[in-house]
C-alpha cells in the first residue's frame, strides 16, 4: 500500500535545490527519496552525447553532495524503473519538474498513467521555462512562428514566476539498492579529453550562481555589443548550467532585472527568450530535430561529402575562424555563439552538408547540447527553420573574423600555428605572399591546411542551388 508520507522526487533537467518547485512539494509532503534515472532507452537517437555525460557526471556528484549523499541513481527504462521503485519504497507520491523534449513528454505521460493506476499521486511543475509553451498562442490559438511577436506576447502575458528559495529542512532518504556514480558509466575512456574539458568549467549549482554573479559584475554592462566578440568575456557561459537545470531561467531573470535598466539588460533578456522560443518550437513542432521546418527544403540537394564533414569536425578546413571554433568545441565542450553561426553556415552553405550532420556533431560534443536550442539554431542558420536567417545570407568567414576577432586573438588561441603571421593574413592565410609565409616558417598544406573550398565559388554554387529551390 503506498504510504502517505514517503514520496519520490525525480530529478531530471533541474539538478539544483534553489528555485526547484518539485523539491519544495516533496519537502512539504514529508520524507522523500531524491532519485535520478539515466534513461538512454527512451531517449533513443537523442541519448545524451559524450560531452553532456561528462558534465552530468560532475553535476550529479555536486547535487548528491548538496543532498548530504542521499541522491539515488539508476540507469535504464524509467517507465519500468519508476513504478517499480514507488512500489518497493512504498511511495504515495512522485514529484517532478516538466521536460519538453518529445520523447520525454511521451514517456512521462505513460509513467504518470502507470503510477496513477497504482494509486500513486503524480505532481509535475514548471522548473525550466519562463513561460510554458501552451501559455503563449496567437489570437487564432495557433503557435507563433516568428520570434518578435512571440516575445512581445510573452511579455504582455503573465510575468515569469519569482524564484522559490531552498526549503529550510530537507529530510531525504537513500535507497540502498541504488547505483554508485561510477556504476552509471557516464565517463568515456578518453581521460585526456575529459580532463581538458573539465579544466574550462566549474560544474554544479554553486558554480552556476557564481557564473551569473560574475557575468553581472563583469559582462552585462557591455553585453549587447560584446556578445559578438568571441575573445571577450562579455557572455555569461550559463548555457550548460541552464541546460542541466543547475540554475533556473527564473532565477537568472530575477537577478538580471535587479540591475539597472538599459539596452544590455534588455538584450540579455531577449537572448534568454530565444531559449524559450526554441523550447516553444520544439513543443509545438516536435519533428524539429529531424525534419526541415520549411518543407521546401526537403528537395534541397545537400552535395557535401562525409570527408568534408570529417575535416570540419576536426577543425582542419584551412579557414581559420572555422577551425578555431571547431577546436574550441573539441577542447572545451563549448563554442561562442558568433562562431557557432559561422561554422554552421560554412558547413551547410559552403560545404553543402546537411544541417542534421552538424547538429549531430554538436549534440555529441557540446556540454550545453540541448535538443530545443540546437535543432532550432541549426535550422535557423541553414535557412530551413522558423524565423530563419534567409538562405542567401551566407556568412563570409573571413569578413566575420576581421570584424569580430579584430586582433585574431580568438583564432590564435585555437589555431596557434598561425600566430606568427602578420595579423592581416591570419584570417585568410592563402592570401599571404609566399615570402611572408616562408618568413614565419609556414607552409600551407604542411603546417596548416589549404582551404577545403573556394569561399567565392562555393558561395555562388549555394546561391544558385537556392535559386532553383525557391523558383
Ligand atoms: C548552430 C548553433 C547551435 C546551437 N546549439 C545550442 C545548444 O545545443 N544549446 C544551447 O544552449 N544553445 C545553443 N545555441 C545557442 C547559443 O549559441 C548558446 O546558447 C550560447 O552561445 C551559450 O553561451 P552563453 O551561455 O554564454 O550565452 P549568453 O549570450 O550569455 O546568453 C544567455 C543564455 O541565453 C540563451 N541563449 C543565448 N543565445 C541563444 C540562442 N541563439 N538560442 C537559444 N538560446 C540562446 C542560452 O541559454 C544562454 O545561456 C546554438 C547556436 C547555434 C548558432
Amino acid at each position: 500500500m503506498p504510504s502517505d508520507t514517503v514520496s519520490i522526487l525525480w530529478f531530471r533537467q533541474d539538478l539544483r535545490l534553489e528555485d526547484n518547485p518539485a523539491l519544495c512539494a516533496a519537502v512539504k509532503s514529508g520524507q522523500f527519496y531524491p532519485v535520478y534515472i539515466l534513461d538512454d532507452e527512451n531517449a533513443g537517437d537523442w541519448a545524451m552525447g559524450a560531452a553532456s555525460r561528462v558534465w552530468l557526471n560532475s553535476s550529479l556528484d555536486k547535487l548528491n553532495h548538496s543532498l548530504a549523499g542521499k541522491l539515488s541513481l539508476y540507469r535504464g527504462n524509467a517507465e519500468k524503473i519508476l513504478p517499480a521503485l514507488a512500489a518497493r519504497l512504498g511511495a504515495g507520491a512522485v514529484y517532478w519538474n516538466r521536460c519538453y523534449e518529445p520523447w520525454r513528454i511521451g514517456r512521462d505521460t505513460n509513467i504518470k498513467k502507470t503510477l496513477n493506476d497504482a494509486n500513486v499521486v503524480v505532481k509535475s511543475f514548471n522548473g525550466s521555462l519562463l513561460w510554458e509553451p501552451w501559455e503563449v498562442l496567437k489570437k487564432d490559438a495557433t503557435p507563433y512562428k516568428v520570434f518578435t511577436p512571440y516575445f512581445r506576447a510573452c511579455r504582455a502575458g503573465t510575468l515569469p514566476a519569482k524564484p522559490v528559495p531552498v526549503p529550510k529542512e530537507i529530510t531525504a532518504l537513500k535507497d540502498d539498492e541504488a547505483l554508485s556514480l561510477e556504476d552509471m558509466g557516464l565517463l568515456p575512456k578518453q581521460k585526456k579529453w575529459v580532463a581538458q574539458m573539465h579544466s574550462h568549467w566549474d560544474v554544479g549549482e554553486k558554480a552556476a550562481q557564481h557564473a551569473l554573479s560574475d557575468f553581472i559584475s563583469n559582462g552585462l554592462d557591455r553585453y549587447k555589443k560584446g556578445r559578438d566578440y568571441p575573445s571577450e568575456k562579455s557572455v555569461s557561459r550559463l548555457s550548460p548550467h541552464l541546460h542541466f537545470g543547475e540554475i533556473s531561467p527564473n532565477f537568472v531573470l530575477d537577478k538580471i532585472l535587479e540591475q539597472s535598466a538599459g539596452e544590455n539588460r534588455d538584450h540579455f533578456y531577449s537572448e534568454l527568450a530565444w531559449r524559450e522560443f526554441s523550447y516553444y518550437l520544439l513543443y509545438h513542432f516536435p519533428k524539429l530535430p529531424d525534419e526541415n521546418f520549411q518543407p521546401k527544403f526537403d528537395g534541397f540537394n545537400w552535395f557535401g561529402s562525409q570527408a568534408d564533414l570529417k575535416t570540419w569536425q576536426r577543425g582542419m578546413t584551412g579557414v581559420p575562424i572555422v577551425d578555431a571554433g571547431m577546436r574550441e568545441l573539441w577542447q572545451t565542450g563549448y563554442m561562442h555563439n558568433r562562431v557557432r553561426m559561422i561554422v554552421a553556415s560554412f558547413l551547410t552553405k559552403n560545404l553543402g552538408v546537411h544541417w542534421r550532420e552538424g547538429a549531430r556533431w554538436f549534440w555529441d560534443t557540446l556540454v550545453d547540447a540541448d535538443l530545443a536550442s540546437n535543432s532550432a539554431s541549426w535550422q535557423w542558420v541553414a535557412g530551413s527553420g522558423a524565423d530563419a536567417a534567409p538562405y542567401f545570407r551566407i556568412f563570409n568567414p573571413v569578413t566575420q573574423s576581421k570584424r569580430f576577432d579584430e586582433n585574431a586573438d580568438y583564432i590564435c588561441t585555437y589555431v596557434p600555428e598561425l600566430a606568427k603571421l602578420p595579423t592581416r593574413y591570419i584570417y585568410a592565410p592563402w592570401e599571404a605572399p609566399v615570402e611572408v609565409l616562408e618568413s614565419v616558417g609556414l607552409k600551407l598544406g604542411r603546417d596548416y591546411p589549404e582551404p577545403i573550398t573556394s569561399l567565392k565559388a562555393s558561395r555562388e554554387k549555394a546561391l544558385s542551388m537556392y535559386k532553383d529551390l525557391a523558383g
